[in-house]
């Protein structure tokens, strides 16, 4: 029998939050118990999960007493602060937040792609990967593993929900705006905490996060990084070009990836057949082909439009399409838990 966990969702109300409810529900997760904790702003609230009412609570270090497992998506301060606690009290941690995803004593894990980094947990801290990194390594793994994989140049078209509840409702409030020809108002995006914002209705943005020393974006730099560090390719070339456009849920991706050895489209095609976790949307006589509007709520990486280049015959260019909030986020914690679960780790 699967053993049945005490857990708590920390970050409830938010846009992965409650994702991370829906997922759980329709996973038939091992649940002996669960909390939802959020901040002071939320506490005494109701929330409804599977049927039943439960009040959700300030996220505090005591919190995490008799938790098995704590599944954080409340932002890189709270599990700054929160996730070493929690670990401290015997949880095991899966944290959404980029904040100790580069820390080489926390595992990094997709579990299509690297597994068997789930044996190490000496912080009782996993990754949860960015949510644009998570799909690309996806699509990219079973093609890597027949051909190796030397270079990425990806382009991505992201939806506002990676920026949470709030960039929701602004693309919601300035398509209304514009529709009523009133005055178009930005306060979230691109960065919330910056002094500037645009529009994001009937716009797109090529800032997501802030920008780093080198000119690139902490997520075009999260893209870079975490690719290297989850495939275990330190010597992999990847630069990413980040940009934020009008879609509410459903990252898009443009990629372009060098090969080792030549391959055909064929055999790249078949490469992504029967991959865990992808579903090749390709044929363009019938003008098939990934779009986030289809992939919204779906668990399934869809990936299409796949062209060889016309320069160099290890090159291939590829579209990859995903709910950023379900395989980018909550869906790709739960695996997590499910594969350390079928482990025995848990
Ligand atoms: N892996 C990935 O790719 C992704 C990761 N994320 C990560 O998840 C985090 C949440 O994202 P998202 O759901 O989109 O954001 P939202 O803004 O939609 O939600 C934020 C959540 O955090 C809670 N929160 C805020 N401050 C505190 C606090 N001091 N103590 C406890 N809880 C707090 C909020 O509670 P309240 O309602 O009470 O304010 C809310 O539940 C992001 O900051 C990001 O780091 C997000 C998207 C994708
Ligand atoms: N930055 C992503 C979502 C996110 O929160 O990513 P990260 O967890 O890497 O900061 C987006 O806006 O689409």
């Amino acid at each position: 029998m699967t053993k049945k966990l005490n857990v708590a969702v920390v970050g409830a109300t938010g846009a992965v939050g409650s994702k991370m409810m829906e997922k759980l529900i329709e996973r038939k997760f091992p649940i002996a118990s669960i909390k939802f904790l959020a901040s002071a702003r939320s506490a005494g609230k109701q929330i409804e999960f599977n049927g039943e009412n439960y009040t959700i609570e300030e996220a505090k270090p005591e919190s995490f007493e008799g938790i098995d497992l704590a599944l954080f998506s409340a932002g890189g301060a709270v599990s700054e602060v929160l996730a070493p606690e929690a670990a401290k009290r015997g949880a095991i941690v899966i944290d959404n937040t980029s904040h100790f995803r580069m820390d080489p004593e926390v595992p990094l894990v997709v579990p299509e792609v690297n597994r068997h980094a789930l044996k190490t947990i000496p912080k009782g801290i996993i990754a949860n990967p960015n949510c644009s990194t998570i799909q690309m390594v996806a699509a990219l793994q079973p093609i890597r593993e027949k051909f190796g994989l030397t270079k990425v140049v990806v382009s991505t078209y992201q939806a506002v929900s990676g920026s949470g509840v709030a960039a929701i409702e602004e693309l919601r409030e300035q398509s209304a705006q514009w529709d009523a020809g009133k005055n178009v108002e930005a306060k979230v995006l691109p960065v919330k905490s910056d002094k500037k914002h645009y529009p994001i209705a009937r716009n797109v943005i090529p800032q997501i996060d802030k920008f780093t020393d080198n000119g690139f974006t902490y997520e075009e730099m999260k893209m870079i990084n975490e690719t290297k560090k989850i495939m275990e390719a330190p010597e992999l070339k990847v630069a990413a070009t980040c940009v934020r456009v009008p879609v509410v849920s459903g990252h898009s991706e443009s990629v372009y990836i060098e090969l080792e050895q030549e391959a055909t489209v064929q055999q790249i095609f078949d490469a992504l057949t029967d991959a865990p976790g992808i579903v090749l949307q390709d044929d363009i006589r019938e003008q098939l082909y990934p779009m986030p509007i289809f992939a919204e709520n779906e668990e399934p990486t869809y990936v299409g439009r796949i062209r060889q280049d016309l320069d160099n015959k290890k090159g291939f260019h590829l579209w990859i399409v995903s709910d950023n909030l379900l395989k980018g986020a909550a869906l790709n914690s739960i695996q997590i838990a499910e594969a350390m679960l079928e482990d025995h780790l848990l």
